[in-house]
């Protein structure tokens, strides 16, 4: 059997990362329409699976439950699936596993945003994100700026500042069919 690492490079997932917030689920599923392919929003998933929201998942099975669960459920999309745009949850390629297994098999793209324009958005996300909880702005701050170490390995990046979700998914799009078409020329 073809390993997927191996699959041409229109054929990869395209994988969404960055800190919770900055768009993955929302920017995700717009790019996944406009490459007529499907969506998987990793905690949606896992909520459908559970049938429990991610809080709730947090409260009564704890974070380590929670993080196994996330990463076996990426290292599996990455491996056993192809032609899908998948947006992670803003913690999850903190995973080693997690990271390697997007690297290998995934065009992994850095949703990027400044701190002052996150800022702005934490009203509309801080009461259904357990990781938010109890954490004063400054300590939110050091999270988001410990997190850009691991999110700094990746394939793409786009920095949203300013990009309305139509536009941030737009610019994502015409990256990707540039890279397919300067990378596989020569497949
Ligand atoms: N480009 C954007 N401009 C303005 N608001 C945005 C943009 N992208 C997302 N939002 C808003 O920010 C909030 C968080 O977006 P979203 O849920 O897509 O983030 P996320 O990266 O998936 O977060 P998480 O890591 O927690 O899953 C939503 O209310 C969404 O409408
Ligand atoms: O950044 C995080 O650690 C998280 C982000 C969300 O997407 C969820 O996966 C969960 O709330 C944890
Ligand atoms: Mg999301």
């Amino acid at each position: 059997m073809k390993e997927y690492s191996e699959l041409p490079l229109r054929e990869k997932n395209i994988v969404l990362i960055g800190f919770m917030g900055v768009g993955k689920t929302t920017i995700g599923q717009l790019v996944a329409k406009k490459l007529y392919r499907d969506f998987i929003d990793v905690d949606q998933e896992i909520e459908n699976r559970h049938h429990m929201s991610i809080p709730a998942i947090f409260e009564q099975m704890g974070e380590d439950y929670f993080r196994k669960v996330e990463r076996e459920l990426i290292v599996d999309l990455c491996t056993n699936k192809r032609l899908k745009v998948i947006s992670l949850g803003g913690g999850a390629y903190l995973q080693e596993e997690v990271r390697n297994a997007c690297l290998s098999h995934c065009i992994v793209f850095f949703l990027d945003l400044s701190w002052d324009c996150w800022k702005e958005r934490l009203p509309l996300i801080v009461n259904n994100r357990p990781v938010l909880k109890n954490k004063t702005l400054e300590e939110i701050e050091r999270l988001f700026l410990q997190r850009r170490e691991a999110y700094s390995i990746h394939n793409s990046r786009l920095l949203t500042n300013d990009l309305d979700p139509e536009t941030a998914a737009n610019q994502i799009v015409e990256s990707i069919k540039w890279t397919w078409e300067v990378y596989e020329s020569n497949e």
